[in-house]
């Protein structure tokens, strides 16, 4: 039975600079079920980070409403948490501090001091991180940065994990070794997950669906794509799976067909207004 979680109806977004609309989002309607991994993906300025943020709170709707766990969004929230692709980490505090200080926020009078200290170890065990509890974020690789930020977020409880491509600027190696991590962690605790990304294969590897948007502006949900693979998943086995290169495949050709509609437009507006302002010099 579906239990849907985190519902988005017929959102829009615009937004207004100096007396210009930029219509960025039109109709955007998913249904999320709870422990559901969603990925969005999509050529760049398409709108991913504008979806992400109307579900934090961050943005507001221009139409359409966000609903979590029966609740209507209308501001960030600890039910919502996010993680960028530049880790936020405070520079002054120690990994354990950095996570110590959301959790002492969302669990102040609900635990005590000791199983706040049990929670904070318990998640940057998750994350494997346990062995660098007093380093400043600056004595720390990125992944690790990244993987603080993980159990930061994962640290709250969240009822969405809202992860804007949380391994965007981390090295092949790293990244693979977060995203193995974040697929056990998810696993095991079933978190319902929004994920940007521009990678198709961690998008295939993760997600449960890829929802894939089309080119803006009013930009909206062009396809989705159910990933019926068995968990847990193994990258090198998956290599040569006909399953996975075919949602692979699926999910390319939508970005390149897109994109080729794109360029072609594009040139035939290129051409247009070269061959408009030959006429004009000319005439
Ligand atoms: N606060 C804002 N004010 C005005 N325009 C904005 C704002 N935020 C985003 N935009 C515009 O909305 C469009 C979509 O931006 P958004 O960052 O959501 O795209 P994206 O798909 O996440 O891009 P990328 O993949 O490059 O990160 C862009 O044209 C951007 O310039």
């Amino acid at each position: 039975m579906s239990d849907r979680f985190l519902s988005i109806s017929q959102v829009q977004m615009r937004f207004e600079r100096n007396g210009i609309t930029n219509p960025v989002l039109k109709d955007i309607n998913l249904e999320v079920n709870r422990g559901e991994y969603i990925s969005l993906i999509g050529h760049s300025g398409c709108g991913k980070s504008t979806v992400l943020n109307i579900i934090a709170g961050l943005l507001t709707a221009s139409e359409g409403v966000v609903i979590v766990d029966n609740k209507e969004v209308n501001a960030p929230g600890p039910d919502r948490a996010l993680v960028f692709q530049n880790h936020s980490l405070l520079p002054w505090l120690t990994v354990y501090q950095n996570v110590e200080i959301a959790v002492e926020k969302i669990f102040k009078g609900k635990k005590s001091k000791k199983e706040q200290r049990e929670w904070i170890l318990y998640n940057l065990d998750m994350v494997n991180m346990s062995h660098a509890l007093d380093r400043l974020p600056s004595e720390i690789s990125g992944g690790m940065k990244q993987r603080v930020g993980i159990a930061r977020a994962l640290a709250m409880e969240p009822k969405v994990l809202l992860l804007d491509e949380p391994f965007g600027a981390l090295d092949a190696l790293t990244r693979a070794h977060l995203q193995d991590e974040v697929m056990r962690i998810q696993n095991e605790l079933k978190n319902t997950v929004v994920m940007i990304t521009h990678d198709v294969d961690e998008a295939v590897l993760l997600s449960d669906r890829i929802v894939m948007m089309t080119n803006g502006p009013s930009a909206t949900i062009g396809q989705i794509l159910d990933i019926e693979l068995a968990r847990p998943r193994d990258r090198l086995a998956l290599a040569d799976d006909p399953t996975y290169n075919h949602y692979r495949h699926e999910v390319l050709s939508f970005l390149h067909e897109k994109q080729r509609k794109v360029e072609a437009i594009d040139k035939h507006r290129q051409t247009k207004v070269k061959t408009e302002s030959k006429v004009t010099a000319n005439g």
